[in-house]
């Protein structure tokens, strides 16, 4: 067989880097190793390099895999064409997806067997080989084809899920301000797509504003802009994200989260269909299509004396409450087969289906995450899958099992964790909101709700 591809092996073990040059050297057409990251970026370009191989964990760092993932992020960006297996001495299943949710092409758990270490360098570089074709040929495609429906939304058969359509495709098209309410995950974000997609302003922009996100003080300047010289930082005129949208679609997500005394400036944006940037007196008339989401209950608020009857009166022309996928369990398992599907592709893999237990465990378990939840578990399985079909072993969810008397307990704890989790890594972080949500794999929105619930 012809030798070919350009392999590139870094660990600080000198005599496992041997060990494998002498393996690979009989398979590649060249390999080269290095014992130190540190010239890895200018070494990658200079051989040409197709697949790195990867040490998780150097002497000098800590065993915590982060030096792997830093040197990884750092490959991708200098050539997101390589592909880079990981090398890794803990057989740790969360800095595997991790680090393949960040763009690695497989892992080899060490101690290594020779011949899946080289089978697996072997799908790598077979993989860089056709991603590179791809890309020509979707590089054409998209040249013809402006519109990408590739990750659209899965409306499924529940009854409930097709009231909703309904709805939808009734209301899309008129310029009622829409209010969808539903739990985490359930697809708010996804839906208020759709519905731009289907209306008359679908080739204008959706402009999304995270509600819970915008510190207090930049609140006014993010939504209705500002003039020069308005406040230290304004060295320029800005518009906000009400003109960004104005022809089209503004979507306020976590509208609950929007403190009180600003609910005020909102309404009276929204009554007068004008802004006026922070500085100025002029008033910009804006035309939007107003869609709001949030998963907290603003009736309730509103009773509490927490959220203003006019602002809810005039963000509910219509509203949409998207129920929670346990609700739907005839949706669970054609979900799971388009996530499926998608992940299968992204990762290289040939799993195609579910066997009977893994159809089994996802029917029994009640996705508290929602969709998001199931997305994310099926993305983890694909990762980790080995055969054709997703084995229940496979599908790393929680059964919730016990008495009523149980549950709470378990959730109690649950919590607890959840709370000592988002401090640590908050702390870890320096108070970086992007940076904690990426490490918990969550949505800077579902981290600022937690960070809310249990008041950090
Ligand atoms: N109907 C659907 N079909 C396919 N994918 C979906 C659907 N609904 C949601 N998803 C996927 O699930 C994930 C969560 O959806 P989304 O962000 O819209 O939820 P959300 O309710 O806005 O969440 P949150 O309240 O946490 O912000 C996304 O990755 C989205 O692509």
């Amino acid at each position: 067989m012809k030798k070919e591809g350009t392999i590139v092996v870094v660990d600080d073990n000198r005599s496992m880097l041997t060990a494998v040059e002498i393996l690979l050297n009989g398979i590649f057409g060249k390999v080269v190793t290095l014992s130190s990251p540190n010239r890895l970026l200018s070494t990658l370009r200079e051989v040409g390099a197709d697949v790195l191989l990867l040490d998780m964990n150097f002497s000098s760092g800590i065993n915590s895999g982060n030096e792997g993932l830093y040197w990884l992020s750092e490959v991708k960006k200098a050539d997101p064409q390589i592909e880079v297996v990981l090398f890794t001495a803990y057989a740790d299943i969360d800095l595997a997806v991790k680090a393949m949710q960040r763009g690695a092409a497989d892992f080899v758990v060490k101690p290594w067997n020779n011949a899946k270490l080289v089978a697996t360098l072997q799908a790598a570089l077979a993989l860089r080989k056709s991603r590179s074709e791809a890309k020509q040929l979707g590089d054409i495609k998209r040249s013809f084809s402006p519109e990408s429906s590739e990750n659209g939304m899965f409306w499924g058969t529940s009854p409930a899920m097709q009231r909703l359509r309904a709805i939808v495709e009734k209301v899309a098209d008129t310029d009622a301000n829409i209010l969808i309410t539903g739990e985490n995950g359930t697809g708010k974000e996804m839906l208020a797509r759709e519905i731009h997609r289907l209306s008359a302003r679908k080739d204008e922009l959706i402009v999304t504003v995270d509600l819970g996100a915008i510190p207090e003080t930049l609140f006014e300047s993010e939504l209705f802009g500002h003039v020069k010289g308005a406040f230290t930082d304004a060295r320029t005129d800005r518009a906000g994200k009400f003109e960004a949208a104005s022809n089209g679609t503004l979507f306020l997500d976590e509208i609950g989260n929007l403190p009180y005394h600003q609910q005020a400036k909102l309404l009276t944006a929204i009554q007068s269909r004008s802004i006026v940037r922070v500085g100025s007196n002029t008033a910009i008339p804006v035309d939007i299509r107003l869609i709001s989401a949030t998963n907290r209950d603003l009736n309730r608020m509103v009773a509490a004396g927490e959220f203003r009857e006019d602002l809810l009166y005039r963000i509910n022309t219509i509203h949409i409450e998207i129920p929670p996928l346990s609700q739907r369990t005839e949706d669970i398992v054609p979900l799971a087969r388009i996530f499926l599907k998608r992940y299968a592709a992204k990762y290289g893999k040939t799993c195609d289906g579910f066997d009977d237990g893994a159809l089994e465990k996802m029917l029994g378990h009640d996705w508290p995450g929602n969709i998001r939840e199931l997305q994310h578990t099926i993305e983890k399985a694909a990762i980790m899958a080995d055969g054709d079909l997703i084995t229940a072993d496979e599908l790393l969810i929680s059964r919730r099992e016990g008495n009523a008397a149980e549950q709470t307990v378990a959730t109690t704890t649950l919590e607890e964790m959840e709370r000592s989790m988002i401090a640590g890594a908050l702390q870890r972080h320096g108070g970086n909101l992007s940076a904690v949500a990426a490490q918990l794999g969550v949505t800077r929105q579902t981290l600022y709700n937690k960070i809310k619930k249990y008041n950090l």
